[in-house]
């Protein structure tokens, strides 16, 4: 229940610590030793404590951890970080609380631990079913290691796990993400998140497919989760070597480097319309562009970011919105060990806070109402964007829902949702 004095506030928590660095990957995150990570939850253990004494007013409703690889801290390290949650700030009892799992990394034991602190949603970050795919990923574990995590996870009372995936992967052939896909889903889910590799800059892979792929990661770039997850690039280590780049099924090899290649732009969107096909047929309800949920399981945190509800993010490089103020931590981690002093800072404006309730409100299938619109902006959504709502309802890729008052993608539109939402810039 929420609670009726306080406002809803997103908790987000960021832990940057992983075994190795993936090669695609470019979100905050390093290698660590067991001494570093201690240390930097004790700071982070301050700052939840620090800033709780200014949002007495609010109330918790989610609390995500995200990273990095969360499931690298103890049992006891992860209780008393949210012990010291508990103490700061005031949290709503039935409240969604995530945490990052990654497969390889945890136990039956440290998992039960999990469950008893407070956690009752899990985050896998599983990507393929493909051993062979995971390790061009440059991932830790085997399929066989999500399996026994996963099902260790249910063991230990989890009722609501989520398994993240990735499609256009290197050598994957569409086949091979049918049979991920189908498989993630046997497990039966309550959530799958379902992304399409992104080659992002910086990374390894930029090296290796930079020029496949050239102008994705830009579009990408505009239409951000609300800001949060894709700022701060963390230093990415060397290629390792690989002891063998033989491959035995019969993957199309990038010349010179024995790395496979990309599935082209076709095998491309036959994957992304078998990932809405597949995963329907088996009772999970997309809700978002690449968020897939049975219903009643749409994670409420990230709901929070598209609804641009106030969220909160501690930590390394963490993001945060309250109001109209955008802030975020410093991505430093020796800056960040010494002062808690906001690094970036910005109040939207009308003309960005519009932009925004678009981007986010369209990326979910439920759309935009115009009457939560119009309270906000004293204007209906037709004023500002007239034009462009009408050139798209009447080419099939917008719907106007009278009655419900709210504007939304149809499927079509959704398809090719980040080239019509760039037309939403003002
Ligand atoms: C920040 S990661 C953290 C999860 C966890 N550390 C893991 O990797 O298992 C969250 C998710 O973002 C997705 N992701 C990361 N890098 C991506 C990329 N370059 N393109 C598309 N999706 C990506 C992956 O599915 C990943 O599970
Ligand atoms: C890409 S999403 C994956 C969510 C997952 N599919 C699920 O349903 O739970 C999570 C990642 O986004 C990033 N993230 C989310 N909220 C953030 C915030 N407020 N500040 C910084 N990074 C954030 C973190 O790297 C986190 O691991
Ligand atoms: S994808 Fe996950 S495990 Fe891999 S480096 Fe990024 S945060 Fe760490």
């Amino acid at each position: 229940m929420a609670d009726m004095n306080r406002g809803p506030l997103g908790l987000y928590l960021h832990f940057p610590f992983c075994v190795r660095k993936c090669r695609y990957c470019d979100f905050l995150s390093f290698p660590s030793d067991e001494a570093g990570r201690e240390a930097y939850l004790q700071r982070l253990k301050k700052e939840i404590i620090v800033r709780g004494e200014k949002y007495q007013d609010y109330s918790i409703e989610t609390l995500f951890i995200g990273g990095g690889t969360p499931s690298l801290m103890t049992g006891q390290q992860l209780t008393e970080l949210l012990d010291t949650v508990r103490t700061a700030f005031h949290v709503s009892p039935s409240g969604e609380w995530t945490m990052e799992c990654n497969p390889g990394t945890t136990d039956a034991e440290t998992l039960k631990i999990y469950r008893a602190a407070g956690i009752n949603r899990l985050s896998f970050g599983l990507q393929s079913m493909n051993d062979e795919e995971l390790k061009y990923l440059g991932r830790i574990h085997t399929a066989k290691q999500f399996l026994d995590n996963y099902q260790a996870a249910r063991k230990a009372g989890f009722e609501n796990i989520n398994i993240d995936l990735m499609s256009a992967l290197p050598g994957q052939t569409t086949d091979s993400w049918l049979d991920t896909l189908k498989k993630a889903a046997a497990l039966e889910p309550e959530h799958l998140s379902a992304y399409s590799l992104i080659i992002e800059e910086g990374t390894p892979f930029w090296k290796l497919y930079g020029d496949d792929r050239s102008g994705e990661a830009d579009v990408e770039g505009i239409i951000a989760d609300g800001g949060a997850g894709r700022q701060g690039k963390a230093a990415i280590p060397a290629l390792p070597d690989e002891d063998s780049r033989e491959t035995d099924s019969g993957l199309v090899m990038k010349e010179k480097t024995g790395f496979p290649a990309l599935p082209d732009e076709d095998s491309e969107r036959e994957m992304y319309h078998l990932t809405k096909r597949i995963l329907a047929e088996r009772g999970y309800e997309r809700y978002e562009v690449s968020n897939y949920a049975r219903k009643g399981f749409e994670c409420h945190h990230n709901l929070m970011y598209w609804r641009r509800k106030d969220y909160l993010g501690l930590g390394l490089g963490a993001a945060s919105m309250v109001g109209e103020r955008r802030f975020s931590n410093t991505s430093d981690i020796s800056r960040y060990m010494q002062d808690f002093a906001y690094c970036q800072e910005e109040i939207l404006d009308r003309k960005a806070q519009i932009e925004e309730t678009m981007f986010l409100g369209l990326r979910c299938t439920l759309g935009v109402s115009d009457q939560t619109f119009k309270e906000k902006f004293g204007e209906s959504m037709m004023n500002i964007y007239g034009d462009i709502i009408r050139q798209y309802v009447s080419e099939g890729f917008l719907t106007y829902h009278e009655e419900k008052g709210r504007l939304a993608f149809t499927e079509s539109g959704m398809d090719v949702s980040n080239w019509i939402l760039s037309d939403f810039l003002l």
